[in-house]
């Protein structure tokens, strides 16, 4: 294993953030760290990094015990959302900076820095600087100075956040290629669940601290472990529904069944009868808002076969497309 944490809790002034995680990187391993807003994401990279201390357990990188090194002394290289750079330097420099202050020749530093940035497409930009680069270019340029110095591990937080919607698909997509083609051990931390599920060899979902679970993107979408991750993975959101509500004999008594929206069926016959409540239309897809007796569900439908709202309808739904969950607990039953 490239990174293994083991029982790592973090303390911010006194309030405990992260509550003990255990999580592993291999070698050429991306892993994707999904949550939602204040699981504890950053400070997991922070920890790892160095740059907020733990307050117990163990950081290892490379079969080395880092808990108590500086980040200097980790080999690991962060990507930040900001991407950081220095505006007064140029892209060049800017990737090179990181050899340099290692003492590395200025000549070999400068080749370096021209590789990496061909590496990451930004080869034709080394002479600007910050201020005279886009902002997929500057997360070019962020990535090429981590990429130059040869980490054990790179640290990725948020880095597709800034950009606008069709250059992230597209930063998301190369990022995915540049990872196959030069390996290494990623931890990606975003809150954007198709990112984890595209991006990541396997996804841990954070959940207030915790690791809610782990698994290939797969895993987390066929077998979600709980309600938290069946409902914070998948758009819109699973349906959950009581055993005994609107729709019976689909799970024990004292369970929940849980349902993705693709899934639910419309206009069949022999249907539980629902009112549409609400229509959206998101391009190809209708999302449906359904009211069953008390309950409300939603189903995701091609927009041309979409029902009208306010009008009656019936839902039916496989037995083998449906996800049960103790009631209690959460937990996949
Ligand atoms: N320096 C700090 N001092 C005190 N509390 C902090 C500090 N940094 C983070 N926290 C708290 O720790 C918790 C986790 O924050 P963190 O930034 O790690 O979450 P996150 O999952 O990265 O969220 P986001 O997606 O919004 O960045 C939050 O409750 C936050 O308020």
């Amino acid at each position: 294993m490239t990174l293994s944490l083991r029982g790592v809790r973090v303390a911010h002034g006194g309030h405990e953030v992260l509550h003990g995680i255990d999580l592993t990187v291999a070698r050429d391993e991306l892993l994707v760290v999904l949550g939602p807003s204040g699981a504890g994401k950053s400070t997991l990279l922070r920890a790892v990094a160095g740059l907020t201390p733990v307050s117990d357990g163990r950081v290892s990188i490379a079969d080395r015990d880092v808990t108590g090194l500086r980040p200097g002394r980790r080999n690991v290289a962060m990507v930040f959302q900001s991407y950081a750079l220095f505006p007064h330097l140029s892209a060049a420099e800017n990737i090179a900076f990181g050899l340099i202050v290692r003492d590395v020749p200025k000549a070999e530093a400068a080749e370096r820095a021209r590789r990496a940035a061909t590496t990451v497409g930004c080869g034709h930009l080394l002479d600007r600087r910050p201020g005279q680069l886009s902002g997929g270019e500057r997360q070019r340029v962020a990535l090429a100075r981590a990429l130059v110095r040869e980490p054990d591990v790179f640290l990725l937080d948020e880095p597709l956040s800034n950009l606008d919607a069709e250059l992230r698909v597209e930063m998301r997509a190369e990022l995915k290629a540049l990872h196959a083609r030069v390996g290494g051990a990623m931890l990606h931390v975003t809150h954007d669940q198709v990112e984890a599920l595209v991006l990541g060899d396997r996804i841990a979902v954070l959940r207030d601290g915790r690791v809610e679970q782990i698994g290939t993107p797969d895993e987390i979408w066929s077998t979600p472990a709980t309600t938290f991750v069946a409902r914070f993975v998948g758009s819109p959101p699973m349906n959950l529904l009581p055993a005994d509500g609107p729709l019976p004999g689909l799970g024990p008594a004292g369970t929940l069944i849980g349902i993705r929206p693709g899934a639910v069926g419309l206009g069949s016959e022999g249907g539980t009868a629902a009112h549409v409540e609400r229509v959206e239309v998101v391009g190809e897809d209708a999302h449906v808002y359904l009211r069953l007796g008390e309950h409300t569900a939603i189903a995701r439908v091609p927009s041309a076969r979409r029902p009208a709202a306010g009008a009656e309808t019936s839902v039916t739904v496989s037995a083998a497309d449906v996800h049960v969950f103790d009631a209690a607990t959460g937990k996949r039953a």
